[in-house]
């Protein structure tokens, strides 16, 4: 479901990794680590078609990565930044928005208490705390259907409690079948991933 093939990425003048093979079947977790700057969230980036590899190929789905394209989203939830974060929206509008674009039902209570969240329910997301936003962030990401999960650093923020909840994500999302890659340094996911890609 995503292969990378002889995967390099050219940095300046450095490379950032090259020669790296790797393969994540369906229902599957690879987790990628390696220290600050090592080309954790580059490698992500290629995996989603934000950015070319400069040697090698990646095939997500049978094809190769864009998520300029709609159909490829639609498949692929990606959590790499704070981007999907409306400010001025409530968790309950966050889980309408996903609800409609995806045409899902969503049980609001289950999800927001699941993640923590009933009693910011109906606050704007603006005033929430970093950890707060985070788990919105997972929720939303997690909410919808999807194929394959990619996250960079999703315990970031994320207070012991919400340590457990993203734990049990992952878990479910991999159960449910989907390939999962994240960017992660929480021993937990680690030991539960299948493959580990260390990038030094
Ligand atoms: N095409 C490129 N040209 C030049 N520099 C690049 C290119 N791609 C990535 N870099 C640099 O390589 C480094 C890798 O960054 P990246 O964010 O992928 O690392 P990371 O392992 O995710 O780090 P962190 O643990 O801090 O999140 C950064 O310094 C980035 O600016």
């Amino acid at each position: 479901m995503i292969t990378g093939e002889h995967l390099g990425v050219l940095a300046g003048e450095h490379w950032l990794f090259r020669g790296l093979d790797c393969e994540v079947r369906p229902g599957e977790c690879l987790a990628l680590v390696g220290p600050n700057g090592s080309g954790k969230s580059t490698l992500l980036r290629c995996f989603y078609g934000m950015q070319e590899p400069t040697e090698g190929a990646v095939t997500v789905l049978g094809g190769a990565p864009d998520e300029r394209d709609r159909g490829f989203r639609r498949r692929v939830s990606a959590l790499l930044d704070d981007s999907d974060f409306f400010a001025e929206l409530t968790p309950v509008q966050h889980l309408d928005l996903v609800a409609g674009s995806f045409g899902v039902e969503l049980d609001h209570d289950e999800l927001l208490a699941d993640a923590g969240l009933e009693e910011r329910a109906t606050v704007t997301a603006g005033r929430f705390s970093a950890g707060q936003r985070r788990r919105l962030l997972l929720l939303g990401a997690t909410a919808r259907p999807f194929e394959v999960l990619l996250l960079d650093g999703p315990e970031r923020a994320l207070d012991a409690d919400g340590k457990e909840w993203l734990t049990t994500l992952v878990a479910r999302a991999v159960s449910s079948g989907a390939a999962v890659v994240l960017a992660t340094h929480h021993p937990p996911l680690l030991s539960s991933a299948d493959h580990v890609v260390d990038l030094v």
